[in-house]
């Protein structure tokens, strides 16, 4: 997907709320455990229930790998069943040699290979630009880079400083813009860092920004999208938790839908406000 067409898409849901299918075997509500496969079911409930107030899908790879080969496959019946419109985000947080970075890209965006078909992966940037490139040798898929995350142990090495007092996580979106333009490369930036943001916004002021935390982690969506926000939105926030556990009961999914439903008519306030 395009940059144009993912600007376009949030134009006509006035939303730019990713969806978080964080799917926990242990969390679903138990009377989907009959069913064949309860973390699909879970998912296209999910998906019905929320992709009229949703632009993006982002299913952590980690609770789908937890569950073996029986993971991947829902991961992969999830993956055919999300609206095509939608922009979609395997959460691997991958990266390394190069060789390998180049099987990880296979893994996600080579549908003929792996089954998969994501738009974008995320990506962590340690092992430096021969672990990132790889992954944008395949044309109009993303690389969505970790730059500023939101748990507390970012600190550790984010926010170091460096011979010349910049911060790594700086270093981090300077130094990656030599690799992929824009209509390629995101960076991660957690909304429990929205003060950072208007900052951010002058290392890379065109680049849509992956917002997690808001929900179940407190950050602020009005504080992300007032400081976050750019001419062509910019954002992609996304809540996991707070939506699809909004209800661990019967109606899950009805329930899941007011709160994405919610998410979107605050998110549309800020677009009025907002985009510049
Ligand atoms: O890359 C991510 O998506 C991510 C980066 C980050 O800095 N913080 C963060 O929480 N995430 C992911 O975003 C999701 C947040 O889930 P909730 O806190 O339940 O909304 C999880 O899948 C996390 O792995």
């Amino acid at each position: 997907m395009t940059k144009a067409q993912l600007f376009d898409q949030i134009k006509q849901k006035k939303s730019y709320l990713c969806v978080g299918l964080d799917t926990d075997i242990q969390k679903i509500p138990q009377h989907l455990l009959v069913e064949k496969d309860p973390i699909f079911e879970f998912n296209r409930q999910i998906i019905d229930a929320t992709h009229q107030f949703a632009v993006a899908y982002k299913p952590n790879i980690a609770f789908y790998e937890a569950m073996g080969a029986k993971g991947w496959e829902s991961l992969q019946k999830t993956m055919e069943y999300i609206p095509k419109e939608c922009f979609t985000i395997a959460d691997a947080k991958r990266g390394d040699i190069g060789n390998t970075s180049g099987l990880y890209a296979r893994a996600f965006f080579d549908k003929n290979s792996s089954g998969l078909d994501f738009d974008s992966v995320t990506v962590a940037p340690y092992m430096g630009a021969d672990s990132v490139t790889p992954f944008l040798d395949f044309p109009n898929k993303w690389v969505i880079l970790l730059a500023l995350t939101s748990n507390g142990g970012s600190k550790d090495f984010q926010n170091l400083r460096l011979e010349d007092n910049k911060q790594l996580f700086e270093e981090v979106i300077r130094k990656s813009q030599e690799w992929a333009t824009d209509e390629q490369l995101m960076y991660v930036v957690g909304a429990t860092k929205a003060d950072m943001l208007t900052h951010i916004r002058t290392l890379a002021p065109e680049h849509f920004l992956l917002v997690p935390g808001v929900g179940a982690q407190g950050g602020s969506l009005e504080e992300v999208s007032k400081y976050g926000m750019n001419s062509h939105c910019g954002l992609l926030v996304n809540s996991s938790r707070g939506i699809i556990y909004a209800s661990t009961d019967k109606d899950f999914a009805k329930v899941a839908g007011e709160e994405a439903q919610k998410v979107q008519v605050e998110m549309e306030k800020y677009l009025n406000l907002y985009l510049s």
